[in-house]
């Protein structure tokens, strides 16, 4: 069964080069995160602190909070992609990540190997991706293009690749940076029913964005991140109207 477990998590990020003070001083001013300078020469960019959450099927989160807050690094601590530098996190179940969706994608290999590849990172067997490819290849549009090298694509058509795999299979928990548009308009309409459908299906949804109406749209309760901490948690309409 999905589910989440993060007890007192924290992340801090090193920075060794900090040492000029015009620099830590223009750092303590950043919008976000937290700062700890205490090693001489090193300023710790505490992106996240002391988090605990606790998700189970059916839940929908909303993450809300300023730039800088946190959401990002927490949904990467729940993708695995970050480790907590203290705490426990404890992840259970098939995770699929709408986050950076485009890295790792190499642009000397065609569309095709690039999905291929990507399906394998993604925990899919070669059973499931030979179900799986054609409907991926024809949701992407690309005609021919699948075939030739990556390099060879627009932006766009990258975002469409990318997306297509990156949705291809029901997670049991579903992570999401801001609802993008992906592609030109006739794209952007296929790709949210995309998403739509999957947030649907999915065990358990967490979703970061800055739109209101979004998170009121498709989540039943929410945290406010600041300075990397979790400052206030409840249903959306209390946290986001807060
Ligand atoms: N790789 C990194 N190295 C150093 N500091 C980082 C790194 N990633 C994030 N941070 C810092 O951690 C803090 C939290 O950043 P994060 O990206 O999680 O915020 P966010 O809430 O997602 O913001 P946004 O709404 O702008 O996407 C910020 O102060 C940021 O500068």
């Amino acid at each position: 069964m999905a589910s989440i477990a993060l007890r007192d998590v924290c992340v801090e990020f090193p920075i060794y080069n900090a040492a000029g003070r015009s620099l830590r001083r223009g750092l303590l001013r950043t919008v976000g995160g937290g700062l700890d300078g205490a090693d001489a020469g090193v300023v710790r960019v505490q992106a996240l602190r002391n988090v605990d959450l606790a998700l189970a099927p059916g839940d929908r989160l909303a993450l809300v909070g300023h730039n800088g807050a946190g959401k990002s690094t927490l949904l990467r601590v729940l993708s695995g992609a970050y480790e907590p530098s203290s705490g426990e996190a404890a992840i259970t179940g098939r995770v699929a990540s709408l986050l950076d969706i485009t890295l790792g994608m190499d642009e000397d290999l065609t569309g095709r190997e690039n999905i291929a590849l990507r399906a394998a990172f993604a925990g899919l067997t070669r059973r499931e991706l030979a179900e799986r490819m054609d409907e991926i290849a024809e949701f992407c549009e690309l005609g021919a293009f699948l075939d030739l090298p990556m390099r060879t694509y627009s932006s766009g058509m990258a975002l469409r690749v990318a997306f297509a795999v990156s949705t291809a299979l029901t997670p049991d928990i579903l992570l999401i940076d801001e609802l993008i548009a992906v592609g030109d308009a006739g794209f952007a309409a296929k790709a949210r029913a995309r998403i739509e459908s999957l947030m649907d299906r999915t065990a358990i949804l967490v979703l970061a964005s800055h739109s209101a109406e979004i998170l009121e749209s498709y989540c039943n309760k929410a945290i406010r991140m600041e300075g990397g901490r979790v400052v206030a948690a409840g249903t959306v309409r209390e946290v986001v109207g807060g």
